[in-house]
């Protein structure tokens, strides 16, 4: 090895958690054995000068054959462990104005659409983020993001949808268009303007909107490189958007070369599945209420489900059937749902609700919520795993075994020490706490 500079080397680390080795876009029980994440014990990672990951191995072997190079950072990790830096498959974190009131109303018993039949829900969040500046929006953005950031997240998919219009859509676009050139995290964007019907228009006119109006302007700013947009999404939901008005809206995004990724089979049956796998969808969200037909349709055409335990959590829903997806050989991604209803920075607690209330295993969970979750998002060749050529995205946590960052239920701000996006230390965290 000549006498380089690199970014960041990452070294003595007791695990050092990297997923898969061989080039993997995701990991499933597809074969009948567990999932198998690869772990390499007392390693090290280096990240060369372009925040790429230049190698991982054994800290002995990374040591000799790195000797002659200087780095701008190193980072002893003695007695610690470094996984991939976490993806968030599923977010909706650009709005203003809370719905703490609507929390305890649905403590009191009021369900979901009981709250948004009734004016309030994203209605109440639309109203509000119309009214919202764009900076005041950027602002409440980046703190969110920051949250996610010092909870593990290093990439993160970024929905619009609280517009339902084509000026407050183009807006929450533009605020995250500036987010993705500015702020230290990756970010996957999502028009989302089918989120809900829109106050005194029908379906079909807030379908026939979306397919005249907005995704033709869409198209227009994403020609000229005034915003990059990855996927299209639809609230496909009783009362919300039924199958052909999903169909189409979808059909038409996937035409503009949009990746398809939608929410389905959240409340009601909706074979919302089956659709997904039809349009060759990346991915479909939540699933509650998906069918053993959706289940095996998803696991044919390698669409992949994003789960949200908080979802389920929050509102006190049926568990997303993960065992069952997981048994069929689907690809099982994890998110959030950060939103105002379900008010949730953070992937380790994430993981851990779906390990105790979806009876995902830990190395299930860890792969949801990494190479899965950027296989869904379209990235695994990127990110996901610590394999030489991805981004160097990572984070060190202060505990002899990765298991850890799940077990610990909200012990993430004290276990994990550093964030790194690209190779540069992005949350450097000095109040870590011995266990
Ligand atoms: N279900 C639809 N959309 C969001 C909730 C958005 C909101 O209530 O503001 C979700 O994924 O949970
Ligand atoms: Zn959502």
């Amino acid at each position: 090895m000549s006498t380089a500079r690199f970014k960041l080397l990452v070294k003595n680390a007791r695990q050092v958690l990297v997923i898969c080795n061989k080039g993997e876009k995701y990991l499933t029980r597809a074969n009948g054995g567990d999932i198998d994440i690869h772990i390499i014990q007392n390693a090290s990672v280096v990240v060369d000068s372009d925040g790429l990951i230049e190698a991982v191995g054994p800290a002995d072997v990374i040591e000799s054959e790195y000797s002659r190079v200087s780095f701008d950072r190193v980072i002893d990790a003695t007695g610690m462990c470094v996984l991939p830096g976490l993806v968030d498959a599923h977010t909706h974190p650009i709005w203003a104005g809370d719905r703490v009131h609507e929390f305890a109303m649905k403590l009191a018993g009021a369900t979901y659409m009981d709250v948004h039949r009734a004016g309030g829900g994203i209605h109440f969040t639309v109203e509000r983020t119309r009214a919202a500046a764009a900076r005041d929006l950027l602002a409440s953005l980046s703190g969110r993001l920051e949250r996610m950031r010092r909870a593990g997240t290093t990439l993160a998919e970024v929905k619009s949808g609280y517009g339902l219009e084509l000026p407050t859509e183009m807006k929450m676009l533009e605020v995250m268009e500036e987010a993705r050139r500015t702020l230290p995290i990756g970010i996957s964007s999502t028009y989302c303007g089918a989120h809900a019907v829109p106050k005194g228009k029908s379906v079909e006119e807030a379908t026939a909107d979306i397919l005249q109006v907005q995704l033709p302007a869409l198209k227009g700013r994403m020609a000229t490189g005034e915003l990059r947009v990855d996927n299209i999404d639809v609230f496909c939901e009783e009362g919300v958007f039924d199958v052909p008005s999903t169909r189409a809206i979808l059909q038409a995004g996937k035409d503009m070369g949009l990746n398809v990724n939608f929410h389905g089979d959240e409340l009601h049956p909706m074979n919302a599945a089956q659709l997904g796998a039809e349009l060759g969808a990346l991915a479909v969200s939540h699933l509650e209420e998906v069918t053993d037909q959706g289940i095996a349709a998803m696991a044919r055409a390698k669409t992949a489900a994003i789960l949200l335990p908080t979802t389920a959590y929050i509102l006190r829903l049926a568990q997303p059937r993960a065992r069952a997806m997981l048994d069929a050989g689907v690809i099982v991604a994890l998110g959030s749902d950060f939103n105002p209803n379900a008010y949730c920075c953070s992937m380790p607690i994430v993981m851990h609700l779906a390990c105790v209330n979806m009876r995902m295993s830990m190395p299930e969970a860890l792969a949801a919520a990494t190479i899965n979750a950027a296989y869904a998002l379209g990235r695994s060749h990127t990110h996901g795993s610590l394999e030489a050529g991805k981004h160097g995205d990572l984070l060190v946590i202060a505990a002899p075994r990765w298991e850890h960052l799940i077990y610990q239920l909200g012990g993430h701000q004290e276990l994990i020490r550093y964030v790194v996006v690209k190779g540069d230390v992005v949350y450097d965290n000095d109040q870590t706490l011995a266990l």
